[in-house]
């Protein structure tokens, strides 16, 4: 059911390239689709929306207003839940406040030997669309980790789209949605939802970024769109890669890497230990639990096509490995975490000793749950604040102070032969700013 490597094996590394995300022949195929669900949203609007909700989601959707959720319907979820899962959502949502108020960036300035003032503004985005992935699972989580770093950046329209198959709503997402004040709720999803963000349609306005995470046509739509509107990255299938030195409760293991697996039959889950006797252990414990999970087929058919126990040569190995993969979270269940994260590059977040379950952060921990995946974290952060505050340069030159910038600008404007920059410098060496004086 899940395959078992060693690192020391010649067809080491092609095994373990075999378990790279889906191939080009499937991307090409959702990428045609995608293009045509943009192009037909973009020709016809809403009647696209309302047609491909309907064909797609199953949901019964006929006229504008059945892909609207009233705001007074969140305050409405928000109040019915029971009292536990509010307070699980309400603390979940300040401790997510909590950590992203921390991200907050501030403009700044300084004034130059020469007098002139140079700064950094920095403002919220106007208007983001954050996108709910609601196909096979719904994930009120999503919604605070979307929603809030925009709240908390000061972004004032925040339009949330989130599938709804068969028509159904979920009262903890659109609760999800009160808390994390979203301006506007619609029930679409897919290809055609990031479309009508990005082109807008007669009843949506669009929007200058679409965040958030989704399954492959609502990655290869956000990747479509991207330069018409900003996006936060091109998410792929939920990763989990855990080192550990065989000192944690392998039924702990395995649950760390079912709780991955359970997302989608292309996630991928690999432990990586020196320890033989260990990684028969937890594969013992696979066997066993796995027939008590409610998503056993999608944790089975994920674990056997994407999922593997490695045994290494030792732990530096397994950080060299972890930091080539650059997973999106990456477990150090070892006794002592702080040393080893010294070697990490590269991962999305990085959960430290054997009480740190990667389920605590994609709940609740604080940190933003929406990561980047598919080895995008050599160059990919975690959504954040600073995915919503744009930054402006700020440039204001003196009489006295143009003078010393003034010459430098004329002597490599000439350089570069463009005469009129050279000579809008040089008119300002000599001049007074205001006409006449
Ligand atoms: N990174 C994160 O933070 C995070 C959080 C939650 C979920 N996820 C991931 O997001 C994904 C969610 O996927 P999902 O499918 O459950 O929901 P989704 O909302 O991403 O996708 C559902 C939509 O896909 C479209 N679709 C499905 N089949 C199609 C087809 N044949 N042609 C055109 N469009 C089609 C439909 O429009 C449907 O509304 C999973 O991979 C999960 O692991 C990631
Ligand atoms: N693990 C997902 C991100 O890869 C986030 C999530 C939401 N709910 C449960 N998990
Ligand atoms: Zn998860």
């Amino acid at each position: 059911m899940i395959r078992r490597l060693d690192s020391q094996d010649p067809a080491f590394a092609t095994q373990l390239a075999a378990l790279a995300p889906a191939g080009e022949s499937s991307a090409s195929a959702v990428a045609a689709r995608v293009a045509a669900i943009i192009a037909d949203v973009r020709e016809r609007g809403d009647a696209a929306l309302l047609d491909y909700t309907r064909e797609l989601d199953r949901a019964p959707v006929h006229q504008r207003s059945d892909i609207e959720v009233p705001l007074t319907r969140l305050q409405e979820a928000l109040d019915g839940l029971p009292a536990e899962q509010r307070g699980a959502l309400e603390t979940a949502a300040q401790r997510i406040r909590d950590y992203h108020e921390r991200q907050r960036q501030e403009g700044w300035q300084y004034h130059d030997a020469q007098g002139n003032l140079l700064g950094q503004r920095v403002t919220p985005l106007g208007r983001v669309g954050v996108y709910v992935p609601g196909g096979k699972a719904s994930y009120p989580s999503s919604v605070l980790m979307n929603a809030l770093p925009a709240s908390v950046a000061g972004v004032a329209d925040i339009t949330m789209v989130v599938p709804t198959p068969e028509g159904q709503l979920n009262e903890l997402v659109l609760a999800a949605a009160c808390l994390a004040g979203v301006s506007r709720v619609l029930t679409i999803g897919g290809a055609q939802a990031v479309a009508a963000l990005a082109y807008g349609t007669e009843t949506i306005v669009a929007v200058d970024k679409i965040v958030g995470p989704g399954n492959a046509y609502v990655a290869e739509a956000k990747r479509q769109v991207f330069g018409r509107v900003g996006i936060d990255m091109v998410a792929g299938p939920s990763e989990i890669l855990i080192i550990c030195d065989g000192g944690t409760d392998p039924d702990w293991i395995a649950m760390d890497l079912f709780s991955q697996a359970e997302h989608d039959e292309n996630a991928q889950s690999l432990l990586l230990c020196p320890d033989a006797d260990y990684l028969d252990r937890v594969e013992a414990a696979i066997h066993r639990l796995l027939p008590e999970m409610e998503r056993r087929d999608i944790i089975g058919k994920s674990l056997a096509a994407r999922g593997a126990l490695i045994r290494t040569r030792d732990l530096d190995e397994a950080v060299q490995l972890s930091n080539a993969l650059a997973p999106e979270h990456l477990e150090l269940s070892v006794e002592d975490p702080l040393t080893l994260v010294e070697g990490i590059q590269a991962a999305g977040a990085i959960f430290m000793g054997r009480y740190s379950a990667e389920a605590l952060g994609d709940y609740c921990a604080g940190p933003n749950h929406v990561l980047p995946t598919s080895g995008t974290a050599r160059f990919f952060s975690p959504l954040g604040v600073y995915d919503f505050q744009k930054r402006s340069s700020l440039i204001m030159c003196s009489a006295e102070g143009v003078r010393e910038l003034g010459a430098v600008a004329s002597i490599l404007a000439r350089g570069e032969s463009l005469t009129a920059h050279a000579r809008s410098a040089e008119m300002r060496l000599a001049k007074r700013s205001r006409a006449g004086d």
